[in-house]
Order: C-alpha cells, then sequence, then structure tokens
C-alpha cells in the first residue's frame, strides 16, 4: 500500500498539542509572570517558552535532531531565524492568544503545522480551554475532534460575522486604518464583527462555519499555518489582503468562506506595511 505520507508526523502533531494544552490549563498563577517583547502589550510569558520547549524537545525526540527544522514563535523572539526552506519544517505558536491566556479569557490555542518544499502538510490547532481539537491535512479535509467541519454558505456580506483583530501595535496611524476599516466593515452592514483574540482560533471559527471571514495585517506565520491548512481543507479560501494569492511569511492574510465574501472584504481593508516575517535581520 503507498505510504500515507506524513501521517505519523501528523498523528504525533496532534498528541502533542494536547498534551502542550494540559501544560498550558496546568499553569496557574506562578508562572504567569508577563514580560514583554514588540510593544508594552505584545506579551510573553514562562508559559510560552516552556511549552514551546516541551513541543520543539518532543518533536526531536520522536524525529530526531536535525531532520527537521523549526520555525517557533519565542525561538524567534530570542533571534533564530525565520526562514521557510524546502526542508520539512514544523511552523509553531506554543500560545497563540497569550493576552487571552494572561487575563483568563477562554480562548487560548496551541497552533503547530507543518510544511514540506514551502508547502503546508498538514496544521493542528489545539483550543486547550474549550478542550476542542481542530486539524486538516492537506487533500484529506478539516476536522474538529472526530467531527468534519466545513466553511458556511452564506454569500450575501450583510447576512456575515467579520472577525477582525487589532493586534498589538498601537502606533496611531496603524490603529487608524485598523479601526476605519472595522468601521466600513461594520457599516456595510454586516451581522457583526467578532474577535478571539487568537488568530489560530480566530481562523479555525471560519472553517467550521461559526463566522464567514477573518483578515489581519500584523499577525506572523506561527499564528497562521495551521489553521490555513484547516480553513482550505473545510472549504475556505485565502487570500493577500490586497486580493492577491497568500503568502505565509507576509504577515498579512484574508480567510474567508468563499470568494465572494473574501472580495467583499478587501474592498474595505485600508493596508499599512509590515516587515515580512522572512525579512533580513536588521544588524544592531
Ligand atoms: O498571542 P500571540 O501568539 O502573540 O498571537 C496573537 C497576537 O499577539 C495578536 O497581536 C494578534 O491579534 C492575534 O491574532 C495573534 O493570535
Ligand atoms: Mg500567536
Amino acid at each position: 500500500m503507498a505510504e500515507d505520507l506524513w501521517k505519523k508526523e501528523y498523528d504525533f502533531a496532534v498528541a502533542v498539542a494536547r498534551k502542550a494544552g494540559a501544560v498550558i490549563r496546568e499553569a496557574g498563577e506562578k508562572e504567569i509572570k508577563v514580560c514583554t517583547k514588540s510593544s508594552t502589550v505584545d506579551l510573553v510569558t514562562k508559559t510560552d517558552e516552556r511549552v514551546e520547549k516541551i513541543i520543539i524537545g518532543s518533536l526531536k525526540e520522536e524525529f530526531g535532531e536535525g531532520t527537521h527544522c523549526f520555525i517557533g514563535e519565542e525561538s524567534v523572539a530570542k533571534g533564530e531565524p525565520c526562514i521557510l526552506t524546502d526542508k520539512p519544517t514544523w511552523i509553531i505558536d506554543p500560545v497563540d492568544g497569550t493576552t487571552n491566556f494572561v487575563h483568563g479569557f477562554p480562548f487560548v490555542a496551541v497552533s503547530i503545522a507543518f510544511a514540506v518544499n514551502k508547502e503546508l502538510e498538514f496544521g493542528v490547532v489545539y483550543s486547550c480551554l474549550e478542550d476542542k481539537m481542530y486539524k486538516a491535512r492537506r487533500g484529506k479535509g478539516a476536522f474538529c475532534d472526530d467531527d468534519r467541519i466545513t466553511v458556511s454558505d452564506v454569500e450575501e456580506i450583510k447576512k456575515s460575522i467579520i472577525i477582525s483583530e487589532h493586534g498589538t501595535d498601537r502606533s496611531p496611524e496603524k490603529v487608524k486604518k485598523i479601526f476605519s476599516t472595522m468601521q466600513k466593515i461594520l457599516c456595510i452592514p454586516v451581522h457583526g464583527l467578532r474577535g478571539s483574540g487568537t488568530a489560530a482560533t480566530n481562523m479555525c471559527l471560519v472553517a467550521c462555519g461559526a463566522v464567514e471571514a477573518f483578515f489581519e495585517i500584523g499577525i506572523h506565520c506561527w499564528d497562521i499555518a495551521a489553521g490555513a491548512v484547516i480553513v482550505k481543507e473545510a472549504g475556505g479560501i485565502l487570500l493577500d489582503v490586497d486580493g492577491g494569492p497568500f503568502d505565509l511569511m507576509s504577515r498579512r492574510m484574508v480567510s474567508a468562506n468563499n470568494k465572494k465574501i473574501a472580495d467583499r472584504i478587501i474592498k474595505e481593508i485600508e493596508i499599512f506595511p509590515a516587515e515580512r516575517d522572512d525579512a533580513p535581520i536588521q544588524k544592531k
């Protein structure tokens, strides 16, 4: 029988995501010592770092040192390169929704994706406070736990819910564009605007049909890589915010149930620059 390519890695990723989610749930007050990264509202905790070490350590133990590459949010924050090559690469956000985690807002996800030859082979998003395991393999459909999930069939923008996040950048010119975009979309009008505070969870909400679209400028590849596979396998569409092809490393993305909704949203998005994830690291 033909080898079921990457199934071993997929099954292991699901198990590791579940283990990581348990660590997050059990990480009591002791670990939520908050530090900051790119801004005073871009939070990181000991849990983020510990969970990423557990995930990467488990993957290296299972698949060997040096066989795969890793792009992890907290490793990159510490100076590791963020370059996607043709080599088998794990793209990891150990705690997506760190601000939610710190505040006890109940949406926190472990996001693990796997790419080969720069193509995403599978994605796993474990919403650990809800205990929901979203997962998808390229060409094999999308699931929440054992149930097949598909995007909404809504085509009319005026019957949609749209997710948009404001991110961690508080510079006035970007905040102005973010809220001007939100206002224009809200006043189409759409049924509502929402946001869970975690990009990975937002993409799963598109994939299971709870909302029609989620877009954001400022997210990173680790926030959206797993969700991208899940949305696509659920029948959804991924585009750049200017309507061009989806670009994992561009730090901007539209995910939607269909092109009609995506195109209508794209018309309203006021684009602002975000440095690519794979931009050369500026020498200090
Ligand atoms: O919680 P993290 O992993 O930092 O990712 C979130 C990011 O910090 C926010 O700025 C974005 O708006 C969310 O979509 C990300 O999930
Ligand atoms: Mg994240």
